[in-house]
């Protein structure tokens, strides 16, 4: 069963939130109906936390392992994807070695070469076939967990023996199978799930950097 289906089996977990399809009715003006949604889900974010740390335990795990992560998305999310490769990287809040992930998103040549002689389905899992090494961990990040050219990264990532973490929204789509891992946010606002997610990326930076401290 989904999340989304399991909140709304029991309403009770969702402590009297009001989260509802986008566009939704024009109750309020659009800051003030933001702010009200964007209130409610973040309420709603420590129910998310077993599979929040659980993939920042898989993530850790393949930084400890020498193997390398690899982010996925389109449009917002692929600035997401860029933000958090650099993130680890470069530095989060802690002074520590530089942590192996990349974003599929960043390279114009790729992007355009295997969108245009293959199709923009395969702009990812191409890329993914080329670079990856079994116990890399692949992170897909799709709000509505649809995207065609990320489902089709994950299920390669599986086949070459890649973990497989997954950032969507709403249900979850077809996604959620595809991961080990996989946090859905319970919202159906774009811009919202957005939002969570970023929030969520940065909780992956911050365990992910207190578990590899805490090595001896
Ligand atoms: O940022 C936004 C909307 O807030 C858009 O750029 C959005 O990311 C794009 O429409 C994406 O193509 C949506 O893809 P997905 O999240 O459903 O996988
Ligand atoms: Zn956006």
């Amino acid at each position: 069963m989904s999340f989304l289906a399991r909140h709304i089996e029991h309403p009770a977990e969702l402590a009297g939130a009001d989260i509802r399809p986008w566009p939704a009715p024009a109750r309020r003006p659009y800051f003030d109906e933001s702010l009200h949604q964007h209130r409610l889900l973040f309420q709603l974010m420590d129910s998310l936390r077993p599979q929040i740390e659980q993939a920042a335990v898989l993530m850790a795990d393949t930084l400890r392992a020498n193997r390398k992560i690899m982010l996925m998305g389109n449009g917002g999310s692929a600035a997401d994807c860029q933000h958090l490769a650099a993130e680890f990287t470069g530095r989060f809040q802690q002074e520590r070695r530089p942590l192996a992930a990349l974003a599929l998103t960043t390279d114009t040549s790729a992007l355009t070469c295997i969108g245009n002689d293959y199709g923009f389905e395969h702009v990812f899992e191409r890329q993914l076939a080329g670079l990856a090494q079994p116990g890399d961990c692949a992170v897909g990040i799709s709000t509505s967990g649809q995207s065609a050219n990320v489902l089709r990264a994950l299920e390669r990532a599986r086949t070459l023996g890649l973990t497989t973490v997954g950032l969507s929204g709403r249900d979850g789509g077809p996604m959620a199978e595809l991961c080990d891992v996989c946090v859905v946010v319970p919202h159906a606002d774009t811009a919202r799930i957005q939002e969570a997610h970023i929030f969520i990326g940065h909780c992956w930076c911050g365990l992910v950097e207190q578990s590899l401290a805490a090595l001896p």
